[in-house]
């Protein structure tokens, strides 16, 4: 049973499929203190959050069993998605359910920006009725400046063309062909800054976009602009707003966001040209819905180990590539496992070939699997494949990735090469059609294993009696051969022995092994 904690509110239709699941208890609380939000977390296998809860380090410290944490919602800045990283807790979120609501927000926001009419009503709710006071403007002709075109700045773009405005849109990843078609103008950020009428930003607040709106870049805009604020607080940065309003550079702003929430007594809200909501971009009944049911799908497959969605803090992967790529899982991490097992040294770097079925597929999660596999020699159960990338990049391990067309007449193989300190060794591994996983390849010396259980790997000189006088000696202590593979380069040469054996061979039983004549070194592992 899977105990999931939610701890800020959300839509109970949305969240259905986890609260009727058979496998999940769901505890929902918002209204936990600190305290008691340490002592729910403590014994959680997954928590969902909206942007209320700060999901801090010393929180996902006080969580043994979190396996993931869910947003419901875009923006994770309220989670330290470097300790999340660094617990090996998968972070996703529900990007796409909030996305329309939060664009026709912001098109309220800019209506009533150009109209006045808060500040209007306001006035009627007070019997008094103002009309020279309130004179707005047309949006018609009017530039609107869009500074992040993702999906809300894409979705704002086209409805402001319905209103028949300019659009000018800047974005890192906006290229000319892709701004021409959405129908809008492509431009740098001073060129977005110096046109618009209305600015919206619709970015993500990270350290590029902190402030990304200041006292330098407000004064490169057209004196009588306005400003909207519905993605962030911080991106626009709050004390040169207020200057820029009070000295008439700024005709008046929009804001949804603010640097700190909940934004009560704030300065800038004492300034009539300044409209204001209390983050409300995605609260409508369908944003909740949508991105309720989004998340609790994702939390509950990343509980089950089935493919993730969305996942933030590791690379998006479709599900049909997830498709091909789930048989070799388990050959991935086994190889991996293995061949750090009988490697000896100080780790420096992975190398990872993938030829024949797998040459044209995105191996990335698979070669994050036999990082993990190869990592657990060493830190054990605490590398899982959230992790395992940084780990290593923790460790200065280089990881590389490589695709090769030398089949060596497999339908696929896995190759996984490690340098060490010491030495460098290499296994290759293929999944046989209806057969499953195999070690083929074990540095020079070619084998058939299969990669599970208890494992002997045995170097020795290839000499008659070499053989028998393993199982003898195995027999004496009571062990098993299940299997036996030898490989060796030459007649008379030097020879590797792959036993699988029944039990966990014991160490004194392997130091009698080692002093054998012509063995040369004994390995043993369970994978
Ligand atoms: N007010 C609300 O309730 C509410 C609701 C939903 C989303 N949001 C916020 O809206 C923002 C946008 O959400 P989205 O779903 O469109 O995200 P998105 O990821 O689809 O789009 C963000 C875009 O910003 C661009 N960007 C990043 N750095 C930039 C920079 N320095 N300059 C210009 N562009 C840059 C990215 O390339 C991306 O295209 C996020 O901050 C999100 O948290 C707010
Ligand atoms: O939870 C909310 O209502 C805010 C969500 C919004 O800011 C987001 O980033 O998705």
């Amino acid at each position: 049973m899977y105990r999931v904690l939610i701890s800020d509110p959300l839509s109970e239709d949305g969240i259905k499929p986890l609260l009727e699941a058979s496998d999940v208890e769901a505890v929902m609380d918002a209204s936990l203190s600190h305290e008691e939000l340490l002592k729910e977390i403590s014994t959680s296998d997954a928590l969902i959050v909206r942007s209320q809860t700060q999901v801090t380090r010393e929180l996902i410290e006080h969580a043994p069993q979190l396996k993931v944490i869910g947003r419901a919602g875009v923006g994770v800045d309220n989670i330290d998605l470097d300790a999340a990283t660094d617990h090996g807790v998968v972070v996703v979120n529900a990007p796409d359910g909030n996305t329309i609501s939060t664009a026709e927000h912001t098109m309220a926001m800019l209506m009533s920006l150009a109209r006045n009419i808060p500040q209007a009503y306001h006035q009627l709710k007070q019997n008094r009725w103002e009309r020279k006071k309130f004179v707005g403007v047309e949006l018609k002709n009017k530039t609107l400046g869009i500074v992040g075109f993702g999906r809300i700045g894409n979705e704002v773009a086209q409805r402001a063309k319905g209103h028949r405005m300019k659009v000018i849109a800047f974005d890192p990843f906006l290229t000319e062909e892709k701004a021409n078609k959405a129908g809008v103008q492509h431009g740098t950020l001073e060129e977005v800054l110096q046109q618009a009428d209305f600015l919206t930003v619709h970015t993500p607040l990270i350290e590029k976009t902190k402030h990304l709106i200041n006292k330098e870049t407000i004064q490169l805009m057209k004196p009588g602009a306005r400003i909207l604020n519905c993605a962030r607080g911080g991106i626009v940065e709050e004390d040169a707003l207020y200057e820029a309003i009070e000295n008439g550079k700024i005709a008046g702003a929009a804001l949804d966001v603010f640097e700190e929430e909940p934004a009560i007594d704030h300065p800038l809200l004492s300034l009539e040209e300044v409209i204001a909501t209390p983050h409300l971009g995605a609260s409508t009944v369908e944003a909740q819905e949508n991105v309720a049911t989004d998340v609790s799908l994702d939390v509950m497959d990343v509980l089950r180990g089935g493919a993730v969605k969305h996942p933030v803090n590791m690379p998006s992967v479709s599900s049909e590539v997830m498709e091909q790529l789930a048989p070799y899982f388990t050959l991935a991490e086994k190889l991996g496992s293995f061949l750090s097992n009988v490697t000896d040294g100080a780790l420096e770097k992975v190398n990872v070939y993938y030829s024949g079925d797998l040459l044209d597929v995105d191996t990335t999660p698979l070669t994050r699997i036999s990082v993990k596999g190869i990592l657990k020699r060493y830190i054990g159960e605490r590398v899982n494949d959230v992790n395992a990338y940084k780990t290593a990049s923790d460790k200065g391990i280089v990881i590389n990735e490589q695709k090769s067309t030398s089949t060596k007449g497999f339908t696929n193989l896995v190759t996984i090469e490690i340098e060490t300190d010491q030495e460098k060794r290499t296994i290759s591994g293929t999944l046989l059609n209806g057969l499953g996983a195999r070690i083929v390849k074990l540095d020079e010396y070619s084998i058939d294993v299969v990669p599970e259980g208890h494992l002997i790997v045995i170097h020795h000189k290839d000499q008659p009696g070499a053989i028998g006088r393993v199982g003898s000696l195995l027999a004496e202590h009571h062990v098993n051969i299940a299997t036996m593979q030898v490989g060796r380069t030459n007649q008379g040469g030097e020879a590797v022995m792959v036993l699988t054996v029944d039990k966990a061979v014991e160490e004194d039983c392997q130091e009698q092994l080692g002093g054998v004549a012509d063995i040369q070194q004994v390995q043993c592992l369970t994978l």
